[in-house]
């Protein structure tokens, strides 16, 4: 499985740590983040990772920065895109299970690291639930 992965400078460090977290589990990672700690602009990170996502280049996403709101009101713009931000276990479950998010946005400021890679985990091995979410999923997209 191979996942994309984009991060500002608030969730470099965080970044780092997942990516050798996922492929020490055999997982192939696309780092579309900037490496640095020096201040960057979130959305030039995050719509390689949507447009990865978008043509199937990789199975899912995950974006990192400070409050995570920057990154998924960014991939959010993307129409296949279904960008949860989490910030517990809990909450990944439920963007999977109900929301089929396709995106994981982490809060790297508000998050501990071992917290992240938790829901980093439990994201890639939670299933969508299908039947009533299905139908809601699919009134999700919007065009004026
Ligand atoms: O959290 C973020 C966007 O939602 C980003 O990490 C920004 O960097 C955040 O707004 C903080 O910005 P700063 O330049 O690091 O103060």
């Amino acid at each position: 499985m191979t996942i994309a992965i984009g991060n500002d400078h608030a969730g470099t460090d965080y970044k780092f740590a997942i990516k050798k977290h996922l492929e020490t589990k055999g997982y192939t990672v696309i780092n579309y983040g900037t490496n640095v700690n020096d201040s960057v602009d979130y959305p030039d990170f995050v719509h390689p990772v949507a447009q990865a996502v978008e043509t199937n280049k990789a199975n899912f996403g995950i974006l990192i920065c400070g409050s995570a709101n920057g990154v998924a009101m960014t991939a959010n713009k993307h129409q296949k895109i279904r960008a949860g931000l989490c910030w517990n276990k809990e909450i990944v479950t439920l963007t999977r299970q109900h929301n089929n998010a396709n995106v994981l946005c982490i809060p790297a400021r508000f998050t501990a690291i071992d917290q992240a890679i938790e829901m980093v985990d439990t994201f890639l091995n939670t299933e969508f639930e299908g039947g009533r979410h299905q139908n809601r999923v699919d009134k999700i997209p919007f065009s004026c």
